[in-house]
């Protein structure tokens, strides 16, 4: 379990600062499978879970809705046949915040 998957979120203010490059490049390495991406002009982590079928990654989807809602931060999903895309980011700063990748560690282990 890595570091990051220990830690739980911390609450954070639309006054929070956006992760730096360095901090950002600094935490990749501990969500490997994670890749960052730019989503209506805001930086998300993202990863394609694959599954047997439709039922195993409905499955997973709710596990990450439960997770989510647990900690009071929330991806967007893409729930299809065998796969499952989620998405984090912190909407209230519009880009990365440490929180969510956390949460991308945290999701790594409900797979
Ligand atoms: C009021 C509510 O707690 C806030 O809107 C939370 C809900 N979940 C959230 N999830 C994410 N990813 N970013 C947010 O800024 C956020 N804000």
């Amino acid at each position: 379990m890595s570091e990051l998957g220990q830690q739980r979120c911390r609450a954070c203010s639309a006054e929070a600062p956006k992760l730096t490059e360095p901090e950002k490049q600094q935490l990749m390495p501990e969500v490997p499978d994670w890749q960052l991406v730019v989503r209506d002009g805001e930086e998300q982590l993202q990863r394609v879970f694959t599954f047997k079928n439709f039922v195993q990654a409905q499955a997973f989807t709710n596990k990450v809705a439960d997770l989510a809602e647990a900690e009071g931060h929330h991806p967007a999903i893409l729930l299809e046949w065998g796969k499952a895309t989620v998405r984090w980011w912190t909407h209230k700063i519009g880009g990365l915040h440490k929180n969510d990748f956390i949460m991308a560690a945290r999701t790594d282990e409900l797979y």
